[in-house]
């Protein structure tokens, strides 16, 4: 593998120009295979060790040499050695003053230390210029190459010069660099790699409970009432007919609350007569979230459809369509075809089919390798637009199929209404004042706003 790729080296144009040497310190697993990465993109790499005894690990084309001679070899040094190691720095202070340090470090907690390592190894060593860059990628990835999940690499620094060369080094091993501004951003940047699912957590909590709430409720409707009242047992409603009612009610409310930020958003800047000016910290939480909130009910959408498809071989629902044959049979009587049975059935299977197509391309269109070949403009074309057209073709889906039900006072037990008349609050709100929003009284200052017209000094 390594002559293969050296030979894809060899034709490659930029390894031809020769590329500075890059100093590591730390032969441990990330100092290893960051060299290996180096060495492939055409970059000399020295390492700074303990120990200058070459071990049968390390790059066999890169150099071991002491700290103090392996520094003197190179502009930029990468420090891959744990946090707790960097006192021995300060005896080097004189050699490194001027090179760009890169601090890769991570931490075992959320914010372990008060402040960042990197703003630590900026005191230890005044006078190099301190970048952070590389601390969320893993050595695993850089070594087997799987990188696909984290191309990304955060870099921050106070010297504009050092950060743009260690970001030129980032693009040069095939990474992306995103530049998150000063050294202040490191505690932050440090704090990524500790972060489970930062953006899955509230989706999934919302859904979890969502969940619980509607499945009580249907078990409390359809089988304790009936069992109760009829005597009757329906408890196999939980394994299909409830499921079945939960996942349509999931995805209709949280597709709605992937709009309700933004219809929220704007009444809030219209409020304001500004936008800038921060938003409450919730709604700023809830608006990074929205991508998640919506593939979360994709999903339940996607189970719907499933649960949908198998009812004509449920045992219960062959029961009843034949006994209701019987019956008919044993009174002699045929029931006529009933028009507006016919057309009620049609248009809501019609609206939930057209409904979840465009449901499926919105997720699709949500995914990294679809967006990334988009402009903005088509972005939030497909995300705004296809998505408001889901919602309303979804909340007309479910307002159809309990359509005659909701207003029937036989439709309710114990007082309680159907579940689908509970679903379809959020998105009735969000539709509603997303069409008030439309109108030009309140759609031409909001335009207004948004393009920072009405830029108000204090603010800015
Ligand atoms: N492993 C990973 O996937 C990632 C690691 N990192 C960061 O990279 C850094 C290195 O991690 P990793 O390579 O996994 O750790 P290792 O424990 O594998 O290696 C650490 C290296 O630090 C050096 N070292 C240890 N103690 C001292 C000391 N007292 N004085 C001087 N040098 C010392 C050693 O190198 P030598 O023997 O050559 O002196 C050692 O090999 C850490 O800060 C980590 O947070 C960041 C992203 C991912
Ligand atoms: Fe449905």
């Amino acid at each position: 593998m390594n002559k293969n790729s050296s030979n894809i080296m060899a034709l490659a144009p930029n390894t031809s120009n020769k590329r500075e040497t890059i100093c590591i310190f730390g032969t441990g697993d990330f100092g290893r295979a960051l060299g290996h990465k180096m060495i492939q993109s055409g970059y000399p790499v020295v390492f700074g060790s303990r120990s200058t005894q070459k071990s049968s690990l390390i790059p066999k084309d890169a150099e071991v040499l002491s700290h103090a001679e392996a520094a003197q070899k190179a502009a930029i040094i990468i420090i891959a050695i744990q946090r707790q190691h960097y006192n021995f720095l300060t005896s080097l202070a004189e050699i490194l003053h001027g090179k760009v340090l890169v601090d890769v470090s991570n931490n075992l907690k959320i914010n372990q230390y008060p402040e960042s390592n990197a703003e630590y190894l900026a005191q230890l060593v005044p006078g190099a210029k301190v970048v952070k860059a590389f601390n969320t990628v893993s050595a695993w990835a850089l070594q087997s190459g799987t990188l696909d999940a984290s191309r990304q690499v955060f870099v921050c620094g106070d010297d504009m010069e050092a950060k743009q060369r260690v970001m030129d080094i980032v693009r040069a091993l095939g990474l992306t660099p995103l530049d998150q501004g000063s050294l202040l951003a490191a505690q932050e940047i440090e704090n990524y790699p500790l972060q489970l699912f930062p953006m899955w957590k509230f989706p999934i909590l919302l859904s979890l409970c969502l969940t619980a709430f509607f499945f009580f409720y249907c078990l409390i409707r359809d089988v304790i009432y009936s069992y109760v009242y009829d005597n009757k047992d329906f408890s196999f409603f939980i394994a299909i007919s409830i499921p079945n009612r939960i996942c349509p009610i999931l995805a209709l409310i949280l597709l709605a609350l992937v709009y309700l930020p933004g219809v929220l958003a704007a009444i809030i800047q219209l409020y304001r007569g500004t936008k800038y000016r921060r938003f409450p910290d919730w709604l700023d939480k809830w608006m990074l979230c929205r991508k998640q909130l919506g593939l979360v009910a994709l999903a339940f959408a996607s189970l719907h459809v499933l649960y949908t498809l198998v009812i004509p071989i449920r045992y219960f629902v062959r029961w009843r369509m034949s006994s209701q044959i019987i019956s008919q049979a044993l009174n002699n009587k045929t029931e006529p075809l009933n028009n507006t049975y016919v057309w009620l059935s049609d248009s809501y299977l019609a609206l939930g089919i057209l409904g979840f197509f465009l449901f499926v391309l919105l997720g699709i269109t949500s995914l990294p390798s679809v967006s990334n070949n988009v402009n903005w403009r088509e972005f939030r074309f497909v995300q705004s637009k296809l998505g408001y057209l889901t919602l309303i073709l979804c909340t007309a889906h479910t307002l159809v199929y309990g359509g005659n039900r909701f207003l029937s006072p036989s439709s309710y037990r114990w007082y309680l209404p159907n579940a689908y008349m509970l679903s379809l609050i959020v998105p009735c709100i969000v539709l509603v004042v997303k069409l008030v929003l439309i109108f030009p009284c309140l759609d031409k200052p909001l335009t207004r706003i948004r393009q920072g017209w009405e830029r108000n000094p204090q603010y800015s």
